[in-house]
């Protein structure tokens, strides 16, 4: 079973504002708590870090803004827990199951900023088939932390080959880093491609390339 590992604390509240409008729609959401909350020392050092860049933060419209901020990045960082559910392989399935194109988005550790793209998850069962969804909630709990592709990419794979004990498991993730996009180098449109094989889909040429042939189908 995996279970949240990181949790966020209560940030201050802001200060009320005046709109009767945004007063309303905060009427409307009081009957629901904010999702993430980050720590009162995340969001001074958000202020601080705004402030330090010149950023005027008077007005209504930024007043919140750096409770918002570290919300946000309170949010990315917080996977949800889940249950791996898996039942007996009853029918003795020994064919791949590949889970294509799950969206996934994780913080580059060296910025901090996203970055985003699609996984491709698959495994050559067992004794035991996995609950398919489960594949998108391992990427999901290993996406929200500081990350570099590469971990994340063997990460998935090799939390699976230990939990399930499969025959193999492939993992593909095809990323836009936005720290090498939007700034840096500036080279829009350039995707990083990683790989993690493992098992038979690492040692025997037959799956492995069924797997690789799956995963790069457009
Ligand atoms: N291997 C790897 N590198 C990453 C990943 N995400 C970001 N990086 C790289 O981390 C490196 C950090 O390099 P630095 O030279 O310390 O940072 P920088 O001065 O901001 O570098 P530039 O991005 O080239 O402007 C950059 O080359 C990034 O492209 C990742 O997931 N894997
Ligand atoms: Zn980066």
């Amino acid at each position: 079973m995996v279970t949240t590992s990181i949790s966020g604390t209560a940030a201050a509240a802001g200060a009320e504002p005046a709109h009767p409008l945004e007063k309303a729609a905060r009427g409307i959401r009081a009957g629901r708590p904010r999702p993430h909350r980050a720590p009162e020392t995340a969001v001074s050092g958000a202020r601080l870090l705004l402030s330090g860049l010149g950023i005027d933060l008077e007005g209504e419209s930024l007043r919140r803004t750096p409770e918002r901020m570290a919300a946000a990045l309170a949010e990315l960082l917080t996977p949800r827990p889940f249950e791996l559910t898996t039942f007996p392989n009853d029918g003795g399935y020994d064919e791949l199951i590949v889970a294509r194109g799950i969206p996934m988005r994780s913080l580059c550790e060296h910025h901090m900023l996203p970055f985003v793209g699609t996984a491709h998850i698959g495994y050559l069962p067992g004794e035991r088939i996995l609950g398919l969804s489960k594949l998108a909630r391992v990427l999901e709990h290993f996406s929200h932390r500081p990350q570099v592709q590469e971990r994340l990419t063997t990460q998935v794979a090799g939390w699976l080959q230990e939990q399930l004990e499969p025959a193999g498991v492939g993992v593909v993730i095809e990323a836009e880093h936005l720290c090498m996009t939007l700034r840096g180098v500036q080279a829009p449109g350039t995707t990083t491609i990683t790989s993690s094989l493992l098992g038979t889909l690492r040692d025997d040429g037959r799956s492995h390339a069924e797997f690789l042939a799956l995963t790069y189908r457009r």
